[in-house]
């Protein structure tokens, strides 16, 4: 049942967002405008026509209609009108600090610079800090479908520009595509100073996130959903504190869950994992991130005291510095006691 306290004690909460994919969060309506603008055909007559084919049965599924959206996105302009709307749309749900995932091999292959992706990005992210005051953190995706060495290549285009990415990801098809196909990447990734997460355990096996930690050695688990089926690793990631970054809606609409009752957030935080609730792609799967925490809390009936852990744990599973993050659970603080 909708409940009005629990829907306000989120919109009021302050949260960070640490799973989000900016070409993830293109809607319709922008996907039509930049197509006109740029001249690119695309096979739908209507923003409603575009929404009636989100309809997934797996991830593959999606990732087929998402690589093809990203297709109107041309220009550094295009890419910062992207980017600044998620911010605008994130800032009236409250998020104060975001660590998004872009593909840069999404756009490069389609003769796109790496410079026009990034530029256009960090822009509207700088924008974003100064008139919105939302704090950022910048995440390279590698796409585990494409080789080994086209995700070495991409890390090359990324050197002279690494004061701008913090960190480096993986997505797209995992199963076949296992963390150990980028353990060297990601060993020169680290070595560069670059914080490390990966996809792991949405559709892949347990022994999946099992590489993901001790191959990748990543410091979050993007979705992680499947390590919940292996006790020892539940246990050993309750130790290491390790933060997963959980997406309700798209588990739903990617078929990885089967009823949104059926979400692990609650599971993980009762087993003492650190979850935390994200959108993915929210122009795809139906919300942003107060949607999907919405969805959560009715779902699996979340007592305050879940929600405000789950916002709290956005803070402390972020790349945010001690002090930045302190500040931010002070006011979450605020909210919850106040
Ligand atoms: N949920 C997801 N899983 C893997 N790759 C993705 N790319 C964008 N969204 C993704
Ligand atoms: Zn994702």
């Amino acid at each position: 049942m909708p409940n009005p306290d629990r829907d306000a004690l989120i919109a009021r909460l302050p949260k960070a967002e640490l799973h989000l994919h900016i070409e993830g969060s293109l809607e319709p309506e922008m996907l039509f405008a930049l197509a006109a603008r740029n001249g690119v055909e695309i096979p739908f007559a209507s923003a409603e026509e575009v929404r009636a084919a989100y309809s997934f049965s797996n991830l593959q599924d999606f990732l087929d209609i998402y690589y093809q959206g990203m297709s109107v996105l041309l220009h550094e302009q295009d890419f910062y009108d992207l980017t600044w709307a998620y911010l605008e749309r994130a800032k009236a749900d409250n998020v104060r600090h975001v660590e998004i995932f872009f593909d840069p091999q999404g756009h490069t292959e389609r003769g796109v610079a790496f410079e026009t992706v990034l530029d256009g990005i960090e822009r509207a992210l700088k924008d974003g800090e100064a008139r919105l005051g939302i704090t950022y953190r910048l995440i390279m995706c590698f796409l585990r479908h494409l080789s080994e060495e086209e995700a070495f290549a991409t890390l090359e285009q990324a050197r002279p520009h690494l004061d701008r990415i913090h960190g480096v990801g993986l997505d797209s098809s995992e199963v076949g595509h296992p963390p150990s196909k980028f353990e060297r990447v990601f060993a020169k990734a680290r070595e560069l100073g670059l914080h490390v997460t990966a996809h792991a355990g949405e559709e892949g096996p347990p022994e999946y996130v099992h590489e993901a930690l001790d191959l990748l050695k990543v410091e979050r688990l993007d979705h992680g959903n499947r390590a919940l089926e292996d006790d020892a690793l539940v246990e050993r990631l309750v130790r290491e504190g390790t933060t997963f970054t959980v997406c309700p809606l798209s588990n739903l609409r990617l078929c990885v869950i089967d009823r949104i009752e059926d979400s692990p957030v609650k599971r993980m935080l009762e087993l003492g994992l650190k979850a935390t609730v994200n959108a993915d792609d929210p122009s795809y799967f139906g919300g942003y991130i107060n949607d999907n925490y919405r969805a959560v809390a009715e779902g699996l009936d979340l007592s305050a005291e879940q929600i405000v852990e789950l916002a709290e744990n956005s803070f402390t599973g972020s790349f945010l510095p001690p002090d930045e993050q302190a500040a931010h659970l002070a006011a979450i603080r605020e909210v919850a006691h106040g």
